[in-house]
């Protein structure tokens, strides 16, 4: 498929999302691109999504390398435009918290979403606000599959995630499944609810937000603005055994959801005051060039790096200092520190050591 890269609609930890238009049809897409010898999650989130077909997971539009002006490779996956941003936008822009109508919608479309990607045999591993994106009528849709895997409790696999919305079986490192989903819909409803993931302190200091979950006992607090009802909902949630936790089907049927009647999708204009109105709108469209020239020089951007070496450093001895003084078996955690939110854990035991160069490098780590 023939198309032209637009502006930046966002960026992860693993890519960045593009607009874009295609050549034959006007169509506006979504296109997540990385450098093609960086894009193994991308691949396996391209693999993941090619899969699934549901009104409530962003759509697959195809996949390809491709050589840009500059020389450079990039892995690209093509996706449904989402033009109203994420929840995590949507509820900034609504002052920071979402009405209880709102959140009882989305919520819902959130565990359909997830109803129907257990009946393919994945999880998402990564549910979150800005994982979930507001399609064209305002539907909340899932994004991002690039930490989900498939359901085989016979294989040991690697533990991926967001420290503020992570389990404690996630935060232990033991496992990761459909139930760990379940609570970080918790998480995510508390979100929407006031503006901010569970854990005041989880930007600053994720490492002990993880000790808190995995190894205290600890629940992220209620917000006290809910009604009883939707506070009860979070409890099925937010079970710390994780097989104590209501499922998908179950949560569906919690009268948090199934006594309130849909509501009239919200379009906040706001949210794409950025965006394209239409192709010929030649005033959003910045050059591929000029994206291209911010991608390289980010990429080359050493003095970033090093910052990053620091501080991963400093947390990883952070957590492994809290173990050791716990006696606590555990995790060892990859962490990608520049935009802390994201990490990977390898499970099955060996501490990495090695210089940053050598950890990023590593098959093992993931790194930004
Ligand atoms: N289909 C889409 N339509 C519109 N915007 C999108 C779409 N997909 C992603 N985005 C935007 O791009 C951002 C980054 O996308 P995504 O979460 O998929 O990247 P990532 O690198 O996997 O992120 P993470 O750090 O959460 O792992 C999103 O938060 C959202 O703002």
């Amino acid at each position: 498929m023939e198309w032209t890269r637009g502006r930046i609609l966002g960026r992860g930890s693993t890519a960045t999302v593009y607009a874009a238009t295609c050549h034959n049809s006007d169509d506006i897409l979504a296109v997540k691109s990385s450098e093609l010898h960086r894009s193994e999650f991308l691949q396996r989130e391209a693999k993941i999504l090619s899969s699934l077909n549901s009104q409530y997971v962003i759509g697959y539009r195809g996949s390809e390398t491709k050589r840009e002006s500059n020389g450079v490779v990039t892995y690209n996956l093509l996706m449904e435009y989402a033009p109203y941003g994420t929840l995590t936008d949507a509820t900034a822009k609504n002052g920071g918290g979402l009405d209880e109508t709102r959140i009882v919608k989305y919520t819902r479309e959130i565990l359909r979403g997830l109803e129907y990607i257990y009946s393919k045999g994945i999880v998402h591993c990564d549910v979150k606000g800005s994982n979930v994106v507001l399609a064209e009528k305002g539907e909340a849709k899932i994004a991002d599959f690039g930490c989900s895997k498939r359901v085989d409790p016979e294989f040991e696999s690697t533990v991926m995630g967001t420290p503020a919305f992570m389990a404690p079986e996630v935060a232990r490192g033991e496992k990761q499944g459909k139930e760990s989903d379940i609570w970080a819909v918790g998480c995510t409803v508390i979100e929407m609810a006031t503006g901010s993931p569970p854990w005041t302190e989880a930007r600053e200091d994720p490492v002990s937000v993880l000790y808190r979950v995995g190894y205290c006992g600890e629940t992220p607090e209620l917000p006290c603005l809910l009604t009883e009802e939707a506070k009860d909902f979070l409890e099925k949630c937010l079970k710390r055994e994780a097989k104590e936790r209501w499922t998908a089907t179950q949560l569906l049927n919690h009268p948090f959801l199934n006594t309130k009647p849909d509501i009239e999708p919200v379009l906040v204009s706001g949210f794409v005051s950025s965006s394209p109105t239409s192709v010929t709108d030649q005033m959003f469209w910045r050059s591929v060039e000029e994206e291209e020239e911010d991608e390289t020089e980010e990429l080359q951007d050493d003095s970033r790096d090093l910052d990053r070496s620091s501080l991963w450093g400093c947390y990883s001895e952070r957590i492994g200092r809290l173990r050791c003084a716990g006696r606590l078996d555990g995790p060892r955690w990859d962490m990608e520190v520049e935009d802390w939110i994201t990490v990977r854990v390898r499970c099955e035991g060996t501490m990495i050591s090695g210089s940053y160069e050598e950890l990023i490098n590593s098959e093992n780590v993931f790194v930004n």
